[in-house]
Formats: structure tokens, sequence, C-alpha cells
């Protein structure tokens, strides 16, 4: 089995805006740091993901981007090269794109041995399932034992952290929740764990679908989340006290009217996936469906947002 490798060498400041587009389009994403980079972000990405800064490039990052042999790699370049073209990405300087053929090697598995327990908001505890019985958890933890495989929803990416945190903040004990587009179901476990029932969790990806009721499974929760393939909201019609999504911006903002729709009387909409120069434009459509913007969370130039139904 041969893989087609795709290498973007970009400023660092690209690296968020551009892993989440390459998550949703690629079988797996790496990325490689140059030192002086990796240096600053030690505190960061040590306990996490103890890094040897002598496997990274000597200056700003690379991305590298996994497609099997079986995928049209000419679409797939056309697919990037038109992202970072129409994107407002923080910078458009030394942008180089090539992609390459090469062999099998166990690189599906080889991103765990830098994935490790890491607590976010205020108390959940996110663990890898095989490292489990390591894992040193406090009482108060609410344990997230997560495999995401090739599905995206490690919890480390801002976007996820930041609408863990807005859970922490809205659910409430039985409250009816879908998670769109759940990825690792990192989400919809999240939910179950701060007291939701009846759980929907949705993704258009069969991977993460699998993915997703794995950890469900492994997480004892298999019982209150279903899982099911759907396109956003289109063709819900049950109602929610709480919709949560961690898609794109663009992605996003086809689902508010629905989103709106579908949400209780002083329902919640947790939004993210969304870079700061997008905010607004969101936050208007939100506000003009009817939307209340309760927060909105920043971290690494992405933004998590906090709606409420309001009559
Ligand atoms: C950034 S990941 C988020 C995963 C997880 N919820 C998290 O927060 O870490 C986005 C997920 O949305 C899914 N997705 C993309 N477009 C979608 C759509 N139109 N309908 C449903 N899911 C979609 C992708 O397959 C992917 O699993």
């Amino acid at each position: 089995m041969k893989w087609h490798e795709v290498s973007i060498s970009t400023k660092e400041e690209n690296e968020e805006q551009l892993s989440i587009f390459l998550n949703t389009i690629s079988k797996g994403v790496s990325v490689e740091h140059s030192v002086d980079i990796l240096k600053s972000k030690i505190d960061n990405f040590d306990d996490k993901f103890r890094l040897d800064p002598t496997d990274y490039p000597e200056s700003d990052i690379r991305i590298l981007v996994y497609f099997d042999e079986t995928q049209n790699i000419d679409s797939k370049l056309n697919d990037i090269k038109q992202f970072v073209k129409e994107t407002p990405l923080k910078s458009k300087d030394n942008i180089e794109i090539s992609a390459k053929l090469i062999d099998e090697v166990d690189w599906e598995n080889e991103w765990k041995k830098y994935f490790h327990n890491f607590k976010v908001g205020k108390n959940f505890f996110i663990v890898p399932s095989w490292e489990y019985d390591d894992a040193d958890i406090a009482d108060s933890d609410k344990v997230i034992k997560i495999d995401p495989g090739m599905a995206f929803g490690t919890g480390d990416h801002a976007t996820t952290s930041l609408c863990l945190t807005l859970l922490e903040d809205v659910i409430k004990a039985d409250d009816k929740v879908i998670d769109v587009g759940t990825g690792s179901g990192i989400l919809s476990i999240g939910a179950y764990l701060l007291g939701a029932r009846s759980i929907k969790a949705t993704d258009i990806d069969e991977l993460s679908l699998q993915v997703s009721k794995e950890n469900f499974v492994l997480n004892g929760c298999d019982d209150e989340i279903s899982v099911m393939p759907a396109d956003l909201l289109k063709d819900e019609t049950e109602h929610y006290d709480v919709i949560v999504a961690n898609i794109l911006a663009h992605i996003i903002d086809d689902m508010i009217d629905d989103a709106y729709e579908l949400l209780n009387e002083n329902g919640r909409f947790i939004a993210s996936g969304i870079i700061v120069e997008k905010q607004d434009e969101i936050t208007a459509h939100m506000k003009e469906c009817g939307f209340a913007i309760k927060e909105v969370l920043e971290e690494d130039g992405w933004v998590a947002i906090l709606a409420e139904k309001v009559s």
C-alpha cells in the first residue's frame, strides 16, 4: 500500500486554519515545527506531546497531509490550493505545496506515542484509551477516554477544548443535545459526563461515525448516545436544549437558521471551528435569526460562540 503525502511549507500562524481544513479532507495530518517555534511552545507541547526538537524543520512549519493511493490526488491538491487562495490566511508568504507517493509506514499509529493525558476546561481530563490504566485521575475529574483513530477530536485542538469549556457552562441535567460533526465523539461524551441525556451524534463521514461509536462504548455511554449519518441539520426534526457544532465557519453559517428552528425556547447553540476573522459575520447571522450572543471564547485565532434562542 502506498500513500500520497502532500507537504505544505508555511508560516506558523497558518497552522490552525490549515490543519482544521486539511483534517476534514484527508486521512491524516501532521505538523512539523521548526526548532525555534518548538522552543517557544515547549511548555504547551511538552506535557501532551513530548516532542523531540531534532525531528523538526529548521524554519517555519511543514504540514504533512496524507491521502490513500486510491484517492484522486490532483483533485485534492486543487482543493488545498483553492482553500489557500480563498481563505484570509494570517500569512500568504512563501506557501509551498508539493506532493509525492510514499510507501506505507505505520503512521496511523505513530502519533499515539506523542499523545498523552491532559486537562481541558475546569474538570475534563482527556485520557488516550491506551494510557487509561496508568493515568493519575483525581476524583473530581470528568474523564473522557478517547481513541480518535483517524477521526478529528483528541481534545487538544483549540476549537474542541473551547467547546468543552462552553459545555461545562451550559449543560444542565437531562438536557437533550445534538453534536453535529461529532468526529471522535469527544463533545458528546463531554455532554454526557455533564448530565445530558438523549444525545444524538451525527457526522457526514462514515469513519467518524464508526470511531465515535467505539468511543461511546469505551466511555460506557453508548446507551445514551445515538449515532447517525447526517448533513448538518438538514433532515433533523427533533428539538433540542443544546446544539453543538465544531466545523468550519462557512459550514456553521449554513446551519444557523436550522439550529434556531430546532432549539427549544432558551436553547443554546455552541458553534466553533470559526476563525477570528469570521466571527462578526457569524454572530451577525445568528442575531438576524433571533439568537442572543452570550459568550465568545478565543484561543489560537479560533473562536467558539455561545448563542441563546430568545423569542
Ligand atoms: C473539526 S471536526 C470536529 C470533531 C469534534 N466534534 C471536535 O470538536 O473535536 C469536524 C467534523 O465535522 C464533520 N463534518 C464536516 N461537514 C459536515 C456536515 N456537512 N455535516 C455533518 N458533519 C460534518 C467532519 O467529518 C468532522 O468529523
